[in-house]
C-alpha cells in the first residue's frame, strides 16, 4: 500500500496534506521509528510522544527559515524524518550515520545542536535577538520538556526573555516524566495546571449549556463555540510564566494536530514571548513504551512484539550496578552518607538507594550545579554526600566543584559514571574530558578503578578521606572479577604494580589497565619485555613510582580513556619534567584534539588505536623507533 511518508521529502509536502492524511502520516512515522529503534536502539519514548506536535510545527512554520530548537534533542527523530532524512533514518546512532541529536552540520533544518538539556530557550532567544538586529521576520520556536525545564539555565533564559519581550515561542512539552518520574515544585505546579478547575469547569458548563438549548440560533452557537475556544487563552493564567513576562497558552492536547495548529497560528500573531503548554504521552502509540516510558526513554535493541530488550549475553556486572550495591552497603554503617542524583536515579544506580534510604536520597531534577552546592551545604553540616553524575553532565558543575567544594575542602564524593567513550550517543555524551577539567583543581583527589572490585575499594576509601574525591568509571560491564566482601583501603596516591618489564612500562589508568595487561602478552611474542602499573590515582600521582620508573626504564607509555590534552599522560610528563628526568621517552595514548564521533565503544577504540593489539603495535613502533601505520 502506498504510504504518505514515501512522498514526504521535505516539510513543503506536508502543507498539502489534509488533517486525515496528517493523522495517518503520524501512524506511519511511529511505525518507522519503532522499527528502526528496535534495531539500532535510541530514544524511543521521547520521540513517539511528539509526533503530532512535530507535524503541527512543520505545517504551520517554514523551517529552516523559521528556527526550531529541540531541547536535549532526543525527541527530534520525527523532525529528522520530515526534513529530508527519512531514507537515512536507518543509520541513526550508527558510526557515520545520522546523529541521535540535532546537529547543525547534518542538516540546515537543525538550527541548533543539543544533547545536554535546558539550553533551548537561551539559544532561541539568541536567534530572536539576531533576527531583530538583522531586521528579519522569521519565527523562533524552542521545544522543551517538563524535565528539562527543571534545569537552572531554562529559568535564566525565561527570566531574560520575559524581560526583553522579543517574539519567541516556547513549547513546554509536558509528559510528566523526565527519564524517570519528574520531580520538584515546578512539576507539581504543572500538574495543578493540568487539572486546573477553572478552564475545565467553564468549558464543561458551556458544553452543557449548548446541549441544553436545542433551539439556539446558529450564529449564537458559533459565538459560544468561539468563546469556548478563546477560554483556552483566557482562563488558565499560568501565573508563574505570566509573571515572568510570557503569555501562557494552555494546557493543550499535544496529540491533537488540529488544535495544535490553531494555537500555533494564533501564537504567530501574538506579541512578545509566548509559552504554549502542551500535554503529551511519552511513548505514545507503542504500548510497552507508554506503560514503561522510563525503560523506553533510551533503549537498546528490543523485540517489537513483546517489548523485551535484547540482552547482551554476559554475566559480568555493570560498574553502575556494583556502585549501587556497594553504596547501599556502606550507607548501612555510615549514617552520614546522603546520595544525590540530578534526574538520573536509574542511570546512575541510585534508585534502589532511594527506596532503602528515602530520607538520605535527593533527586534534584536536571540541576547538576545545584546538586553540587547542595552537597557542599550538607558537607558543611557534617554529612558525607555522594553525587552520582554522568561524567559529561558534571561538566555543567565545574565552578561548583571548584569554588563550593574544593576551595572549602569539603568532604563530597563525586561518582562519575559513563566516563570515557559512551558509544552511540556520541560527542555530546562521551565522558572524555574529566581528567582534564578536574586535574588542576587543588584539594581534589581523583581515582579510576581498573575493575569493579577496585571500584568498591575506592568508594570505601573516598568516604574515609573526608576531602573532595572523584571516582570515575566507564559505561557498561566490568571485567567480571570477584567483588570481595572485605574492603581494602587504598593509600592516597599509591599505584599498583601489576607486572615489571625491562624494555618498557605501561602507566595505565582505569579501564585501560586491562588492555595494557593484554598488550604486554602481545609484546612478549615480539621479544619485548613490558610491564604495567595501575596508576589508580590521577591526582595525586604516585610520584615515587614515576621516579623509580624513570630510573629503571627508558620508555614509558601512558594510556587513558580521556583526551590527551591536559589528561593523565600530561600529568606524568609534568612530573617527569619537574624532576628533570629528560632522558625518559614517553608515548601518550588517549584521544586526540577533536570531538569523538558516535559509534560502538569497541569500534571507536579500534579507530583511535586503543585496543590491546594497537597498544602493542604502537608501543613496539615507539621503542624500535619505526613509523606505525
Ligand atoms: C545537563 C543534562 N543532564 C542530564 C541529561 C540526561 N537526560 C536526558 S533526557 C532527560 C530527561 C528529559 O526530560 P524531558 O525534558 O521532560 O523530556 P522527555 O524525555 O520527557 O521528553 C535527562 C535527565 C541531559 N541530557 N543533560
Ligand atoms: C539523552 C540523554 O542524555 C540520556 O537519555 C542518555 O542518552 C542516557 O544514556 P545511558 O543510556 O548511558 O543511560
Ligand atoms: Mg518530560
Amino acid at each position: 500500500m502506498n504510504k504518505i511518508l514515501d512522498k514526504v521529502d521535505s516539510p513543503k509536502q506536508l502543507k498539502q496534506l489534509s488533517l486525515i492524511q496528517l493523522n495517518k502520516l503520524a501512524g506511519e512515522i511511529r511505525e518507522l521509528i519503532i522499527r528502526t529503534i528496535a534495531e539500532n536502539g535510541g530514544h524511543l519514548a521521547p520521540s513517539l510522544g511528539v509526533v503530532e506536535l512535530t507535524l503541527a510545527l512543520h505545517t504551520v512554520f517554514d523551517c529552516p527559515e523559521d528556527k526550531f530548537i529541540w531541547d536535549v534533542g532526543h525527541q527530534s527523530y520525527v523532525h529528522k524524518i520530515l526534513t529530508g532524512r527519512r531514507d537515512a533514518f536507518s543509520t541513526i546512532r550508527t558510526q557515520g550515520g545520522l546523529s541521535g541529536f540535532p546537529k547543525r552540520s547534518e542538516s540546515p533544518y537543525d538550527s541548533f545542536g543539543t544533547g545536554h538539556s535546558s539550553t533551548s530557550i537561551s539559544a532561541a532567544l539568541g536567534m530572536a535577538i539576531a533576527r531583530d538586529l538583522s531586521k528579519k521576520n522569521n519565527y523562533v520556536v524552542a521545544v522543551i520538556g517538563d524535565g528539562s525545564m527543571t534545569g537552572g539555565q531554562a529559568f535564566e533564559a525565561l527570566n531574560h526573555a520575559g524581560d526583553l519581550g522579543k517574539h519567541l515561542i516556547v513549547i513546554l512539552n509536558d509528559n510528566e516524566m523526565s527519564i524517570d518520574k519528574n520531580v520538584g515544585a515546578l512539576s507539581e505546579y504543572l500538574s495543578t495546571m493540568r487539572t486546573a478547575p477553572t478552564y475545565n469547569k467553564v468549558k464543561h458548563d458551556l458544553e452543557f449549556l449548548l446541549k441544553k438549548i436545542p433551539t439556539i440560533g446558529e450564529s449564537v452557537a458559533k459565538v459560544v463555540e468561539r468563546l469556548k475556544d478563546s477560554l483556552r487563552f483566557l482562563l488558565v493564567p499560568g501565573e508563574l510564566f505570566e509573571e515572568l513576562g510570557f503569555k501562557y497558552v494552555g494546557p493543550i492536547d499535544g496529540h491533537n494536530i488540529e488544535l495544535m495548529r490553531e494555537v500555533l497560528e494564533k501564537a504567530k500573531t501574538m506579541q512578545g514571548p509566548i509559552l504554549i503548554h502542551t500535554l503529551t504521552r511519552k511513548g505514545k502509540g507503542y504500548l510497552p513504551a507508554e506503560c514503561e516510558s522510563d525503560k523506553f526513554h533510551g533503549v537498546g535493541p528490543f523485540c517489537i512484539e513483546t517489548g523485551e530488550i535484547i540482552k547482551k549475553t554476559t554475566n559480568k556486572p555493570t560498574y553502575t550496578s556494583v556502585f549501587s550495591k556497594v553504596l547501599i552497603e556502606l550507607a548501612k554503617e555510615n549514617k552520614n552518607i546522603v546520595a544525590i542524583t540530578a534526574a538520573m536515579p536509574e542511570g546512575t544506580g541510585l534508585k534502589k538507594f532511594g527506596e532503602i534510604y528515602p530520607d538520605r536520597f535527593l533527586d534534584v531534577g536536571i540541576a547538576e550545579q545545584h546538586a553540587v552546592t547542595v552537597a557542599a551545604g550538607l558537607a558543611c553540616e557534617g554529612k558525607q554526600p555522594i553525587i552520582a553524575l554522568y561524567s559529561t553532565f558534571a561538566q555543567r558543575a565545574y565552578d561548583q566543584i571548584l569554588h563550593d567544594v574544593c576551595l572549602q575542602k569539603l568532604p563530597v564524593v563525586f561518582a562519575l559514571d559513563r566516563a570515557g567513550i559512551v558509544g552511540e550517543d556520541g560527542p555530546t555524551h562521551h565522558g572524555v574530558f574529566d581528567y582534564s577539567y578536574l586535574r588542576h583543581i587543588p584539594n581534589l583527589t581523583i581515582m579510576a578503578p581498573k575493575d569493579e572490585n577496585e571500584l568498591k575499594d575506592m568508594l570505601a576509601t573516598a568516604f574515609s578521606l573526608r576531602t573532595p574525591v572523584v571516582i570515575r568509571y566507564p559505561r557498561g560491564n566490568g571485567l567480571g572479577v570477584e567483588v570481595k566482601t572485605e574492603y581494602q583501603h587504598i593509600p592516597v596516591g599509591m599505584s599498583e604494580e601489576i607486572s615489571i618489564g625491562s624494555d618498557v612500562m605501561f602507566l595505565a589508568v582505569g579501564a585501560m589497565v586491562d588492555s595494557c595487561v593484554e598488550a604486554v602478552n602481545l609484546l612478549k611474542e615480539k621479544n619485548v619485555s613490558a610491564g604495567v602499573i595501575n596508576a589508580r590515582f590521577i591526582k595525586p600521582l604516585d610520584e615515587r613510582m614515576i621516579e623509580v620508573l624513570a630510573k629503571t626504564v627508558k620508555y614509558i607509555v601512558t594510556i587513558e580513556d580521556n583526551m590527551l590534552a591536559g589528561g593523565f599522560g600530561s600529568a606524568v610528563l609534568e612530573a617527569l619534567n619537574e624532576r628533570e628526568f629528560c632522558d625518559t621517552k614517553v608515548l601518550r595514548l588517549g584521544y586526540p584534539d577533536k570531538f569523538i564521533e558516535q559509534g560502538k565503544r569497541e569500534n571507536l577504540l579500534e579507530l583511535y588505536k586503543l585496543t590491546p593489539a594497537h597498544i602493542a603495535a604502537r608501543t613496539y613502533a615507539f621503542i624500535r623507533n619505526i613509523e606505525v601505520r
